[in-house]
C-alpha cells in the first residue's frame, strides 16, 4: 500500500522566524497516522526547520538542488549540503523552475540522480501548459517529462521517487483539474513508469496531484485510486489550512 503524502511547497515565502512560528503551530497537529507530512521550504529556513522537526514525524524538504556536489556555481546549493543539514526531500523540476530558470528535462534528470546520490527523496514535478492541454498534448508532455526524469534510475530507485503531476494552468490560479481528470493523467503516468520498469515498480511509486489543492478539495483527489497525495502551494502557508490538508488525506 502506498502511504499518502502531503507536501507543502512554500515557494519564496517565509523568513526564519515565520517558518519556526508556523512549525510550532502545526507540530503534533499536522502529524496524522497513515499520512506522511513534508514541508518544502526556502533554503534559508531549512536549518531551523530541521531542528524544530526533530522528534516529530514531519519531514523537511528543499525546493531545488544543484546536480554537482560542489564547485564554481555561484548561488547554488548541492545535495551534499542538503544532506548535511538533515533535509530528507527535494522538489525537482517544478514548473516555475522549468519556466523561469530554464530547467530542461536533462537537468531535471541530473538533479534526480544527485538526490539519490545523497540519500534525498526527489519529488519530481511534471505537467502540461494550458496551450498543450488545449492541443490535447497533456499525456504526451507528461510521458516525455516522466521518461526523461527516470532515465538511468534502477527499479529500486524508481520505486522511491515521488511524482507530482501539476498542470501548469492550475497552479496558483484557483482553477484546479477535476479529480477525474487528474486521476486519468496520473493513472497514465503510472502506466508510463510500468512501461519503463514493471507493474510492481509502478505500483510502488507515489504520485501526487498539485494545482490549487485546498482543504475543501484535498479528500476528493486523495479518494482517487491512483492519487497518493498532494503538492500544495498557497494553501500550505497558513497553519490551520496546512493541518486541514493533512487531516483531509486520512
Ligand atoms: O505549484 C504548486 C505546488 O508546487 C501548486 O501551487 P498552488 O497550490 O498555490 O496552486
Amino acid at each position: 500500500m502506498r502511504k499518502p503524502i502531503i507536501a507543502g511547497n512554500w515557494k519564496m515565502f517565509k523568513t526564519v522566524s515565520e517558518a519556526t512560528a508556523f512549525f510550532a503551530d502545526v507540530k503534533g497537529k499536522a502529524e496524522v497516522d497513515g499520512v506522511e507530512t513534508v514541508i518544502c521550504a526556502p533554503f534559508t529556513t531549512l536549518p531551523a526547520l530541521v531542528e524544530a522537526a526533530k522528534g516529530t514525524s514531519i519531514a523537511i524538504g528543499a525546493q531545488n538542488v544543484h546536480f554537482e556536489d560542489n564547485g564554481a556555481f555561484t548561488g547554488e546549493i548541492s545535495g551534499v549540503m542538503l544532506k548535511d543539514l538533515g533535509v530528507q526531500y527535494v522538489i525537482i523540476g517544478h514548473s516555475e523552475r522549468r519556466a523561469y530558470f530554464a530547467e530542461s528535462d536533462e537537468i531535471v534528470n541530473k538533479k534526480v540522480h544527485a538526490a539519490f546520490k545523497h540519500g534525498l527523496t526527489p519529488i519530481v514535478c511534471v505537467g502540461e501548459k494550458l496551450e498543450e492541454r488545449e492541443a490535447e498534448q497533456t499525456k504526451s508532455v507528461c510521458k516525455v517529462q516522466t521518461e526523461a526524469a527516470f532515465q538511468g534510475l534502477s527499479a529500486a530507485q524508481a520505486a522511491e521517487v515521488v511524482v507530482a503531476y501539476e498542470p501548469i494552468w492550475a497552479i496558483g490560479t484557483g482553477k484546479s483539474s477535476t479529480s477525474a481528470d487528474a486521476e486519468d493523467v496520473i493513472a497514465f503516468i503510472r502506466d508510463v513508469i510500468a512501461g519503463l520498469y514493471d507493474a510492481a515498480t509502478a505500483n510502488a511509486v507515489r504520485i501526487q496531484y498539485g494545482g490549487s489543492v485546498k482543504p475543501n478539495n484535498v479528500s476528493e483527489y486523495l479518494g482517487q485510486s491512483n492519487i497518493d497525495g498532494a503538492l500544495v502551494g498557497g494553501a500550505s502557508l497558513e497553519p490551520a489550512s496546512f493541518i486541514a490538508l493533512v487531516e483531509g488525506a486520512k
